[in-house]
């Protein structure tokens, strides 16, 4: 197959006004790691948005290529070999389908101004703040009160690190890099990118999938590990576009949860570690300290979020493939960037930080593990807060692993991903399905007492000082 020309469309902006989000996911196996009570939602958000009138470009890429498949399992377990059928099921694929592969990311606000509607977005997620359901109609709200009371410690973190997040700029680079690494294996796909929170958003990426007609998607969260807050808040709005329309109801997807086991990915952080340890004077007394995104503990104590259980199974497989290396060095796992007044994910970084200072540890490397791109969090948060705070508490040697971002082992890992997951693509959902899921209480007296109830205890929650606090900052 000959390879097609790289093409960009440009769309208008998603207006101002809110979307649904489903009040159930479906039975899909996708969202079988997600838990009831995120089943049963039903929302209208208001999302935010640049000033009406400016347009966003949706990346679009098209190539072509003939593929080898081979199962993800085997392929952590380091056997390449080929599965007849599956690599058969692949060939006609790629010979009958026009093939879509979306990156879902987070996003990022790509000036100062961007950072509060960028904020309010995130916090109007219903998977990032979760309310009770009495408390749901509630949600806009709350998100403004958040994103304004914090939108001032956001700047100042997005002004350190040069007025804006790359993140938009790094993932149009993955997206390159993996239409790349695909066409080099002979499969045409056009790769888009669907952000969660900014642009370009999700729905700007679905709206091009259907105007270009794409017969099989994939869609690859950013995401090393899933939670129900990064890949499954992505999944569910993409769910809910596809119910919704007739198109893209019937148009088989194949969705990839996680990939944080697999053989590629964990080589190539081994790769990073074992590279940023040579910058040392004495590698072996380095401590590798690996730092991924928090959680709150309610998400994986109620809601059944694997994201901790993977985030350790994905530390296990790094640090055994350095030891098989003859890198035995010692390391430990800590979450940062706590929001919120609520208990998330222990041990907290900035408390280890200061324990491991403290009891003689004289070296460290950063590992940054729950995100494959530069951003905030890396760039102004470990490399500035946390550094800082390691060297007052007696560290005397700081390293800081670099987020994967375009590792050439790392994309072509992608790349054979995607490959492997066609053959499993199947229709996302059926169309109209939501049409029952979005009834609503009519009870009026029920809503006015909701009403009543609810803003009251949100008054008395949100100006509570240490509310307030809670969200300037990182922590209460
Ligand atoms: C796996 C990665 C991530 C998880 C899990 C995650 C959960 C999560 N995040 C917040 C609140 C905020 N996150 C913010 C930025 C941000 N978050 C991630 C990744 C995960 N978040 C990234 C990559 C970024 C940076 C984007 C960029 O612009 O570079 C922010 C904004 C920045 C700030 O003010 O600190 C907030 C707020 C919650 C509440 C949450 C789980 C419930
Ligand atoms: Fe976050």
């Amino acid at each position: 197959m000959e390879a097609t020309a790289l093409s960009s469309g440009f769309h208008p902006l998603v207006k101002r006004n809110g979307y649904r989000v489903p009040r159930s996911c479906s039975q899909r196996k996708f969202v079988s790691l997600v838990c009831c009570d995120l089943k049963d939602r039903s929302f209208g958000l208001n999302k935010e948005s640049k000033p009406e009138g400016s347009s966003i470009a949706i990346t679009r890429r098209g190539l072509s290529f003939k593929t080898n498949v081979f199962e993800q399992a085997r392929s952590v377990a380091g056997d390449t070999s080929f599965d007849d059928t599956t690599t058969a099921k692949t060939r006609s694929h790629v010979a009958e389908d026009k093939i879509g592969v979306l990156l879902l990311n987070l996003g990022g606000p790509e000036t100062l101004n961007d950072v509060q509607p960028f904020l309010y977005n995130l916090f109007a997620d219903p998977d990032i703040i979760r309310l009770p359901r009495p408390f749901q109609f509630l949600q806009g709200t709350i998100a403004k009160f958040i994103s304004v009371v914090r939108a001032p410690k956001s700047k100042e973190g997005y002004a350190a690190i040069g007025g804006g997040s790359p993140l938009r700029k790094i993932t149009d680079e993955q997206a390159d890099a993996i239409q790349m690494a695909l066409q080099a294996k002979n499969i045409a796909a056009n790769v888009y990118v669907g952000m969660r929170y900014w642009y370009p958003f999700t729905e700007e990426a679905v709206q091009q999938i259907k105007k270009d007609k794409i017969t099989r998607l994939v869609v690859l969260p950013l995401y090393p590990q899933y939670s129900i807050s990064t890949t499954g808040s992505s999944i569910r709005v993409l769910q809910d576009l596809f119910r919704k329309d007739p198109y893209l109801a019937g148009v088989p997807v194949a969705i990839i949860e996680s990939w944080y086991q697999r053989r590629g990915y964990v080589n190539s952080m081994a790769d990073l570690i074992e590279k940023e340890l040579q910058t040392f004077s004495d590698p072996k007394e380095v401590m590798i300290f690996f730092s991924a995104h928090g959680v709150p503990v309610s998400y994986v104590e109620n809601a059944g979020d694997p994201y901790q259980k993977q985030m350790e199974e994905c530390i296990y497989l790094i640090m055994e493939e350095l030891k098989a290396r003859g890198v035995p060095n010692n390391h430990k796992l800590a979450y940062q960037s706590r929001v919120g007044p609520v208990q998330w994910l222990k041990p907290y970084t900035d408390e280890v930080l200061v324990d491991l200072g403290k009891s003689g540890v004289k070296s460290l490397l950063a590992v940054p593990v729950s995100f494959v791109s530069e951003h905030i969090e890396t760039l102004e948060e470990i490399d500035m807060e946390y550094r800082e705070l390691a060297l007052e508490s007696g560290v005397e040697n700081w390293g800081r692993v670099p987020a994967l971002g375009l590792t050439p082992s790392f994309i072509t890992d992608l790349a054979d991903a995607v490959i492997e997951s066609l053959p499993s693509a199947e229709a996302l959902s059926k169309p109209n399905a939501a049409a029952s899921d979005d009834s609503e209480s009519s009870d009026a007296f029920s809503y006015i007492v909701k009403m009543f109830f609810g803003s009251i205890l949100a008054f008395v929650l949100l100006l509570s000082p240490k509310m307030f606090h809670a969200f300037r900052n990182h922590i209460i």
